[in-house]
């Protein structure tokens, strides 16, 4: 453990997942925020634009051209694709970790990576040793790690809610995994977007990215690492009229020795000890209501006796478990704090 508290600085301070950093942070006992930047709103206190953190952040936005991130210890990028890994040579030059949101270091195919972002990667050396942040599946590497990949929101419920039966090999995977996955409309982020205009996106629901999505690769690729051998899958999200949660439901045909498992057992001996997993009693329905605010998932087995296939249902809030809480708890993992430090939350209902 670390007695100094530890600089933060937050690249992308006014957008949706920098906004819930600022959240987690402001009350985190180790961490001292020490840069928020905004390239807009330079100058302007945090706390002006979110009244929620007034008297908890009392920092100005930085233009990020102006903030010496070096003099950081971490810096979370809260970004878009290809912002991270254009600072991440420095950063990790000068000894600063580096966490992102974003998708530069998910992907270590990055002839993948460059298909489904447009960008050609710009330092494949870092991106070989980044690690892939879900602690539940790669604590060690994110421990030793100094970049951090953090997941992209999707992914998280539907690995997590596949590990257990594909470290066994309890699922017949000559016919394809398929998610269907739903998220609030926060998914998209603060960007001004038709799709997420009040008068499109709610009293509506709608599939979208059908025909390819960017998370299908990183997901698939996830699966086939955990799996050892080839794995199908069909990945369909869809945009639902809330701000922020996220269910997948998931349906996967169980291997023979699958259908003699006592799959119930399974999964909750694998997360026994996991503070943010939460394998709910037979025949529960999650709701996203059930986790809104809390960096925790959730999870139900449903076995469909006559099919031989088994329905997992996962809910997460996507700004949480699926982008800034798991990012501070891969913090706290490797600055070897407390896994839960800043994290102990009560979900947020009705
Ligand atoms: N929303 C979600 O549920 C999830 C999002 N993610 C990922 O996290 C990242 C951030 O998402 P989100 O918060 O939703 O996005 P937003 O669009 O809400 O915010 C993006 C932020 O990035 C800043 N920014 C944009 N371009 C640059 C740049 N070139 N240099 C520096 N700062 C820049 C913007 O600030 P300003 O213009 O003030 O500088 C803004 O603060 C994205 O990569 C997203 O894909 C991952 C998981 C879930
Ligand atoms: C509802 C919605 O639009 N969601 C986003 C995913 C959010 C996320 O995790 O995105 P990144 O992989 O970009 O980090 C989308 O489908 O594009």
């Amino acid at each position: 453990m670390q007695s100094k508290k530890i600089k933060v600085g937050i690249v992308g301070g006014t957008g949706y997942t920098g906004v819930e950093l600022l959240r987690l942070l402001a009350l985190h006992p180790d961490v001292e925020l020490s840069v928020i930047t905004s390239r807009g709103e330079a100058g302007l206190p945090v706390a002006d634009m979110f009244p929620s953190l007034r008297g908890r952040v009392n920092l100005a936005f930085t233009d990020p051209a102006q903030a010496d991130l070096t003099l950081c210890d971490v810096v979370f990028f809260a970004t878009p694709h290809g912002v991270a890994m254009s600072q991440a040579k420095a950063l990790v030059a000068a000894g600063v970790k580096v966490i992102d949101l974003a998708a530069d270091f998910r992907l270590q195919d990055t002839a993948v990576f460059e298909q489904w972002y447009k960008l050609s990667h710009s330092c494949p050396e870092i991106l070989a040793d980044a690690a892939y942040g879900i602690p539940e599946l790669y604590r060690d590497k994110v421990r030793a790690a100094q970049v951090i990949g953090n997941p992209g929101c999707y992914p998280t419920t539907v690995l997590l809610g596949l590990a257990p039966l594909l470290e066994q090999g309890l699922i017949d995977l000559s016919v394809p995994i398929i998610s269907d996955s739903k998220s609030g409309v926060s998914g998209a982020g603060r960007k001004a977007e038709v799709a997420t205009l009040f008068a499109e996106s709610s009293d509506n629901m709608k599939a979208y990215g059908v025909a390819g999505h960017r998370h299908h690769p990183e997901i698939h690729a996830q699966l086939q690492q955990i799996a050892g051998e080839q794995v199908q899958f069909i990945f369909v999200p869809h945009l639902i009229p809330m701000i922020r949660g996220m269910l997948s439901t998931i349906y996967v045909k169980l291997s023979a020795l699958g259908l003699k498992t006592d799959i119930q057992g399974l999964y909750e001996a694998r997360y026994q000890g996991e503070a943010f997993v939460d394998v709910l009693p037979p025949g529960s329905l999650p709701e996203t209501r059930s986790v809104r605010g809390a960096n925790q998932l959730r999870l139900a087995l449903h076995p469909q006796a006559d099919s031989g296939y088994l329905t997992i249902i996962v809910v997460q809030d996507n700004l949480v478990k699926g982008a800034a809480g798991q990012a501070v708890q891969n913090m706290n993992i490797m600055f070897d704090l407390d896994e839960q430090a800043g994290l102990n939350i009560v979900p947020l209902l009705p």
